[in-house]
């Protein structure tokens, strides 16, 4: 190697281009919204004239739309870009590769399958990596006999696949995603043909093994009488009532833990940490630090990655694109984590629910152009060491490399589990750090989001690596209701954030850029948007019921500002969507879901965070569920909105959707009846017309939901007679108040 090339990077790093160009447009889209607040501020009705609430109310949504869109330029501002060189981490560092421990997490064996979370084991298991510096971790909060009876039928299967994939570099290594991938059976190479058919045949054998156990609700004598590790679950309660459960099911170190072509195998745990109804077990962050501290006993591996169990592994050298950045001798010693963006394998073509598209292709981008993006769970690689609170001093450089833990070499395996196990009891953590300055966070339903900013507060730097094959792939919700419950909890927690100790406003000062505070703030507001975009789709839809204009008249120069802002910023939406590889169709339902999100899922989420605050709630995890039946799912497929229970969220879809239909049908009666010409309702209403007419438009899956359908999936009667009273009432009530 040359002297040259050993001090080379092992990443580079590229600015977005054009990036002046937007800043311009920026800038001038945001003297649009300055003059659009000019406008209501010099105009605003006199006391006791019409309108004087609507519009004084119109000011304050608008405040804060415009304070929102600051926020949202702070992720726009500098996005940048990596690109990682793996074949110079290989050259210099191939024999010195650090330990990694990955962290796979379940909690409900029929919310999330056992053959999902053994698939999602078996891809990261796969990865190509030395076997020896490799440990995988299962935790199961729901201390599954089934999970664990699926976890050792996947160790006899990876003694086959492991090698599979390495010897015809397979991709993906998740098998199930793997066979789907491979069309038809003859699709494989002729020399790769024979093995094909014959890992294809274990894989179904192995799913029907672990689908009669699912089937029959339990593990019949034959499979409990074969492993010792069943014994455990002798004492077993509940789930929320039972002993720690831990099994090394392979010793990476053993000799004997070999697949069928002679090499080692990865080291794999299974899980179930001590559950005790009278101990808060803290969700996922107290599943994680269990894991860290089983880990460090067993394994500690310096790399800690986590993916939750239905994100597989989609990419085989995602751990070395994380090392280029861990491991550079330049920037490497700054970097607390890597974190990948999060897809989902079962997006259809127009993601009828929205995705995280823009904040994956956009915004963590942006992030990533200060001090790194947020930490979002599944898919972040970390440093073990500031996981566990270490501080960033400058010129320390942490050390990566492989060391074998001398503790394993002292002990047999079997004393290494009991010894182990304690580490996982519901008492190990009292008067600790662990949840406050170690591990993570608790208390947060977003624990994530609050522990990587304690990192960066820290003086950490983090990373965003999106390479163009996806590293993970996970699932997203399939139904309306569902989704709007994630964004519920995802929404309330970053509120919590915000209002907590840990606030970025506050907390972050000083710690972290001025830009970067204001890019975790974006994230925080989420659930605060929901007051002005509700009285954005109520108020001015109202006010068209009695022919009281809010906006400028078509012929007033001061529509300019409002066609610019609005036309501006949709048009840039709708680029930035479809350049993220979104569709025109995505795009509109993408707009349906943020209307959709802010008028349910946030306003829920603010309530309860207000409560919270209160002390009347607590807060919970609502586990997204992962699966679902089968005509669900076919309707999903063709892009049929799934409605499903009745449900107060969507009672208030319901009732807004019906409230803008019933004003603009009541506006379009008087228009043509009343005493003023079309021509004069058009130029002092339009505004008003087209803001309720676009409700309308994006609304026509729920109308048809309401009333033309006759599947499992459309709105349930009873919200239907509900909002209809709503409605009703509401505008009786308004037209006869004034
Ligand atoms: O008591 C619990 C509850 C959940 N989980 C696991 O946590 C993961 C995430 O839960 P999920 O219901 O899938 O939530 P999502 O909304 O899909 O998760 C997103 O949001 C979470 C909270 O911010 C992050 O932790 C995740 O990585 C991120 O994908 C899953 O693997 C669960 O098995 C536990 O281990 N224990
Ligand atoms: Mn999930």
């Amino acid at each position: 190697m040359g002297k040259e090339e050993e001090h080379l990077p092992l990443f580079e790093t590229k600015r977005a281009k054009g990036i002046v160009l937007y800043r311009l447009f920026a800038a001038s889209v945001f003297a649009g919204i300055c003059l659009i607040l000019v406008y209501r501020l010099s105009h605003v009705p006199k006391a006791g004239a019409d309108g004087r609430f609507g519009w004084i109310g119109l000011l304050g949504a608008e405040i804060w739309f415009a304070f929102y869109w600051l926020l949202s330029q702070a992720s726009r501002w500098n996005p940048v870009y990596r690109h990682t060189f793996k074949d110079r981490l290989s050259q210099r560092y191939e024999n010195e590769l650090p330990g990694v421990d990955i962290f796979v997490c379940t909690a409900d064996p029929t919310i999330e399958p056992p053959m999902m979370v053994i698939n999602t084991v078996l891809s990261v298991m796969a990865y190509d990596y030395p076997p020896e510096k490799l440990s995988v971790y299962l935790s199961d909060d729901g201390g599954s006999e089934i999970t664990y009876c699926a976890l050792l039928e996947a160790v006899e299967f990876a003694k086959h696949w492991i090698p599979y994939c390495k010897k015809y570099n397979v991709e993906p290594r998740s098998p199930a995603a793997y066979f789907v991938s491979v069309p038809a059976d003859d699709a494989v190479e002729d020399n790769q043909a024979k093995d094909f058919v014959v890992i294809k045949k274990l894989y179904k054998d192995m799913e029907n093994k672990i689908e009669n156990a699912v089937k029959l609700g339990h593990i019949s004598e034959e499979v409990r009488s074969k492993h010792k590790g069943f014994s455990q679950w002798d004492t077993y309660k509940s789930r929320r009532d039972h002993d720690t459960i831990l099994q090394i099911a392979i010793d990476g170190r053993d000799p004997n833990a070999a697949d069928v072509e002679g090499c080692g195998l990865p080291t794999l745990v299974y899980l179930a940490r001590e559950k005790r109804p009278q101990y808060h077990h803290n969700f996922k962050a107290g599943a994680m630090n269990a894991l860290i501290r089983v880990s460090a006993n067993v394994s500690n591996g310096n790399v800690i990655l986590n993916v939750d169990c239905d994100m597989y592994s989609n990419n085989s050298m995602a751990i070395r694109d994380a090392l280029c950045f861990l491991m550079d001798e330049g920037k490497g010693h700054e970097v607390a984590y890597v974190q990948f963006p999060q897809n989902f394998d079962n997006l259809t073509k127009n993601e009828l629910y929205s995705s995280f598209r823009i904040i994956s292709e956009v915004e963590m981008h942006g992030s990533d152009g200060y001090e790194g993006p947020i930490y979002i769970g599944s898919g972040c690689f970390h440093r073990r060491d500031t996981l566990c609170g270490r501080k960033f001093m400058k010129g320390s450089k942490s050390d990566m490399k492989w060391e074998i833990s001398r503790k394993r070499e002292e002990s047999g395996i079997h004393e290494l589990e009991e010894n182990s196990k304690s580490l996982a009891s519901c008492t190990f953590e009292q008067n600790t750090e662990w949840g406050k300055e170690m591990g993570l966070k608790y208390g947060c339903p977003v624990e994530d989001v609050i522990t990587g900013l304690s990192i960066q507060c820290r003086g950490w730097k983090s990373v965003y690596c999106n390479p163009t094959r996806k590293a993970f792939l996970g699932l997203a919700p399939t139904t309306l209701p569902h989704t709007l419950v994630q964004h519920k909890r995802l929404s309330e927690g970053s509120l919590q954030i915000l209002l907590s100790k840990y606030s970025p406003a506050w907390y972050g000062h000083g710690k972290i850029s001025l830009v970067h505070q204001l890019g975790y703030c974006i994230v925080c507001c989420w659930a605060s948007n929901c007051w002005a975009t509700l009285f954005y789709s109520i108020v001015p839809s109202l006010y068209l019921l009695k022919g009281i204009s809010l906006f400028p008249q078509i012929s007033s120069p001061w529509l300019i500002p409002f066609a610019y802002v609005i036309i501006g910023k949709y048009t840039w939406s709708f680029v930035e969507f479809l350049w993220s590889g979104g569709t025109i169709l995505g795009w509109w339902n993408d707009q349906r879901m943020w209307l959709y999100k802010r008028t349910s899922s946030y306003l829920f989420a603010f309530v309860d965070t207000i409560l919270y605050f209160l002390g009347y709630t607590d807060s919970a995890f609502a586990i997204t569920a992962k699966v679902a039946d089968e005509d669900v799912s076919q309707r999903y497929e063709k892009e049929i909105m799934e409605f499903g229970a009745s449900s107060p969220m969507l009672t208030i879809l319901a009732t807004l959707a019906l409230f803008n239909l019933y004003c603009f049908a009541e506006f379009v009666k008087e228009a043509t009846t009343g005493s003023k010409g079309m021509a004069q309702v058009y130029e002092t209403m339009a505004l008003q017309i087209l803001l309720c007419g676009v409700l309308i438009l994006i609304n026509i899956p729920l109308y048809q939901a309401l009333y033309l359908r006759k599947d499992k999936g459309k709105m349930p009667a009873s919200i239907a007679f509900k909002s209809m009273a709503f409605v009703l009432v509401a505008c009786t009530c308004f037209k006869f108040s004034y």
